[in-house]
């Protein structure tokens, strides 16, 4: 603890004081911008506002800010520590709006504990923000404020120890009584606190069918009962009749603990007295009423929930807040109602139930997350949070009719919430639209490996691809079963089982009748069928598939040799290749031959770079090649080895290819240095031009380049992309991601897609 108290306090303390500030977002280093940012300039937009108020959110930066205020009257579970004091979690709270939504933050400390005062304060600063979310503030105080500023303010204002928590532990608690096999409108509850998350969460889960009856609430003095004296209205709804007085006796036989109150307050035998599959949301920050190792000890079906990330399941509104004010900020709603936290309650439930994508394993260092009483809500670093709730709640702000500002293409609203997300990047997010507008049967030959399952099941879930998978059908369901996943839509094949006979022999003949004369004899291609590489290619050969990704159960060099049999080389083209695509600070490049060929001659680098030309161009770039080498134009005039090959190739291009923009060899500071290159060289074919494409001397120096780029933190790489061969067959590497993978099968997809359409074109003429 005091090593946390030290990280901390350093944490805070170190560079620049606290933990957010303002950064201007107009240009501002002329005389001229800075006539525009002030005066005289800025007397336009201010004329404008004055005819209109509405265009302060066309002018001014109201449309995306929010404030985070706070009386400091009830901060974490720190209680009443004055409002400058809950500063540190105000700041801390604009942060979290930034990072996870792009909401911008000013946080507001008020000195003010009477409501009536505190709302008029609120209610002076409101013009300056599009969102107002109220912080910290106890109750019952925080009711009446809340409620006099949504009747007075026309923008959306939220309570989120109220209805933040309400929300996520809503959602929480749906996915809890399905995994405890319980019915909401059976269950009894016994709610810890009667404040202001205590009441807001009990309200909402009343709305969503917990009967009044069935709930033991208790506060500071313990159960809140019809017989005592002078029970806030809040409190009074809940006050119970019931034979009931300790918190010991309401815990006997419950199913449902909720506590947002106080640490340490529940005990082992109180949570042992509990009802079968017990759901026990301790949600008190930052220390909950019973500590993890406590509760997980008490039994083994207990379904464990606090506000903590350092345990599974997070119940805290940090799950919420971002993405609710986003979707209300973005159609402009008048308030946060109902309706729209309804759809929130959903769209977190339900996201929790799909496969979690690789990024969100990779952050929390995790090789499985699924659905489950482990895993009940999204982690808060899960990026589909923002496209999920933000669009429900925009939604359903557009539904109810309090948008000012309807959203009616949602399409272009989820890409536009999908560019914040800033884990994909635009060219794979063209792909992946393209894949699912026609999404065809892809071959997994890596059928049993838990990282090809997974992501199978996101093409699938996607709409990306119809994934088939290949191997022993029991040990891919047990895996299925193992993560949670479902199988429906998934199609297995088993290359080796009895069912699959008649095929591996039909296989095996096309295989003989074609290579033949490469020394394949009959019985050799039967047992090569047996093989799920050979087996997956002769699939997408025979047309009962579409693509195919060859994993990495088999040798890869093996498995490349057997795709020049199997599937052969494009016609015109002696060698294929792959290149990888990565995205830099620089901008895109392509990078080739990065997988196949290990002893590259002249040739071998002229089909390379005609191979990439037409790739490139098919990414929807201009192909500006360089090819590469330790030399510049000749600079080592030795007539053997690697600087020689690459001339030799570079002069054929010229030749065969003249319009072409490639040229070399050169050192690769020079093919991305243009400007120096076009001074020191300015004779080249890429004069004035950008270079976008490095064509390497060997397989050793492209493969090297890339992973040590991917190792130094490029911000995104696809690859390898097979060019080259008759069909879309694509190679896994060894050590590649769930990510990865998803990637390489959008991109063998989209292959399909494109030898499809060229087939088709073919026929037509
Ligand atoms: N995980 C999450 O996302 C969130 C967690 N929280 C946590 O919930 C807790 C309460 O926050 P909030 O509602 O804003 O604060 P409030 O001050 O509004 O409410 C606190 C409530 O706890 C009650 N209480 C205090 N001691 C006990 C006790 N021994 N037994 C039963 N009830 C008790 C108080 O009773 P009385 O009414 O008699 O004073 C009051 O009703 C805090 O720990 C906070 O950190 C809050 C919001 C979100
Ligand atoms: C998470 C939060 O808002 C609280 O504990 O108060
Ligand atoms: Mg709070």
């Amino acid at each position: 603890m005091s090593n946390l108290k030290e990280q901390a306090l350093a944490y805070h303390a170190n560079g620049k004081p606290g933990k957010i500030e303002v950064i201007p977002t107009k240009p501002h280093s002329t005389q001229t911008d800075l006539g525009l940012a002030y005066t005289p300039g800025v007397a336009e937009p201010c004329r404008e506002i004055e005819k209109d108020n509405n265009k302060a959110y066309d002018y001014t930066a109201k449309g995306n800010l929010v404030a985070v205020i706070s009386n400091g009257t009830a901060v974490l579970g720190l209680g009443d520590i004055g409002a400058v004091a809950g500063k540190p979690v105000m700041e801390g709270k604009g942060l979290l709006f930034k990072i996870y939504a792009g909401v911008d933050v000013f946080d507001i400390e008020v000195n003010e504990k009477d409501p009536k005062k505190f709302c008029d304060i609120v209610k002076g600063i409101a013009p300056t923000f599009g969102g107002i979310n109220l912080e910290d503030i106890k109750a019952p105080e925080c009711f009446e404020i809340e409620e006099t500023l949504k009747k007075e303010l026309n923008i959306p204002v939220m309570h989120d120890d109220q209805h933040g928590t309400a929300i996520i532990s809503s959602a929480a608690l749906i996915n809890a009584l399905d995994v405890a096999g319980k019915k909401i409108d059976e269950i009894h509850a016994v709610v810890n606190g009667a404040g202001a998350a205590a009441i807001a969460c009990t309200n909402l889960y009343v709305s969503l069918g917990i009967k009044r009856e069935n709930i033991v609430m208790l506060d500071s003095k313990g159960v809140i009962r019809k017989d005592r004296e002078k029970l806030t209205p809040q409190k009074a709804v809940y006050a119970t009749d019931r034979d009931i007085h300790t918190l010991e006796e309401a815990m006997k036989g419950a199913d449902l603990f909720l506590g947002l109150s106080k640490p340490n307050i529940l005990t082992k035998e109180m949570l042992q007295s509990m009802a079968k599959n017990p759901i026990v949301f301790a949600l008190a920050n930052p220390v909950p009423e019973v500590s993890y190792d406590v509760a997980i000890s008490s039994r083994e079906d207990i379904i464990f929930a606090t506000g903590r990330s350092d345990y599974p399941n997070q119940v805290n509104n940090v799950i919420g807040f971002p993405y609710i004010f986003r979707g209300a900020l973005d159609v402009r709603a008048t308030e946060i109602n109902e309706h729209m936290k309804h759809a929130a309650v959903r769209a977190i439930a339900e996201l929790a139930r799909k496969p979690v994508p690789e990024v969100v394993n990779i952050a929390y260092n995790s090789e499985r997350f699924s659905y489950g009483r482990n895993y009940l809500i999204p982690k808060p670093l899960d990026p589909r949070l923002l496209t999920d709730v933000s669009i429900a709640v925009a939604k359903a702000a557009v539904e109810s009719g309090v948008a000012h500002k309807p959203i009616t293409d949602w399409n272009a609203y989820y890409d536009k919430l999908r560019d914040m997300m800033g884990y994909d990047n635009k060219l794979m997010r063209g792909f992946t639209d393209m894949a699912k507008s026609a999404p065809k049967r892809l071959v997994f030959t890596d059928g049993e490996n838990i990282k090809s399952i997974k992501a199978a099941v996101q093409t699938l879930t996607e709409g990306v691809a119809k994934p088939i998978l290949l191997g022993n059908a029991e040990v891919i369901k047990d895996l299925f079963e193992q993560e949670s996943l479902s199988m429906d839509g998934i199609t297995i094949i088993n290359p080796r089982s009895a069912e699959e006979n008649d095929r591996r022999h039909k296989f095996a003949q096309i295989y003989c009748e074609e290579n033949g004369r490469k020394g394949v004899t009959l019985p050799q291609a039967y047992d090569e069928m047996f093989r799920r590489d050979r087996f997956g290619m002769m699939l997408l050969k025979t047309g009962a598939a579409d693509a195919v990704l060859v994993g990495n159960h088999s040798n890869m060099a093996d498995s490349i040799e057997t795709a020049k049999k199997v599937i052969g080389i494009r016609k015109d083209y002696n060698h294929f290749g792959a290149l990888h695509i990565v995205s830099t600070k620089k901008g895109v490049y392509f990078l080739a031959d990065t997988l196949v060929n290990s002893d590259a001659n002249a040739d071998t680098l002229v089909d390379i770079a005609k191979l990439t030309h037409d790739a490139v161009k098919f990414f929807a770039f201009d192909p500006v090649m360089a090819m590469l080498s330790y030399s510049n134009f000749g600079s080592d005039p030795k007539t053997t080895g690697c600087a020689e090959t690459v001339r030799q190739a570079v002069k054929k291009l010229h030749e065969q290819y003249p319009e072409f923009v490639v040229d070399g060899e050169m050192q690769v500071n020079l093919a991305i240095d243009d400007k120096h290159r076009d001074r020191k060289y300015p004779f080249t074919k890429l004069f004035g031009k950008t270079v976008n494409t490095l064509i390497f001397p060997s397989l050793s120096a492209a493969s090297t380049t890339c992973h040590m780029l991917l190792e130094m933190g490029v911000t995104e790489n696809i690859g390898p992309v097979q060019m080259g061969l008759n069909k879309p067959v694509h190679f896994v590497e060894g050590d590649s991601s769930i990510h990865d993978i998803f990637k390489l099968a959008v991109i063998a997809v989209v292959d399909a897609i494109a030898q499809e359409k060229k087939e088709q074109s073919a026929n037509a003429h």
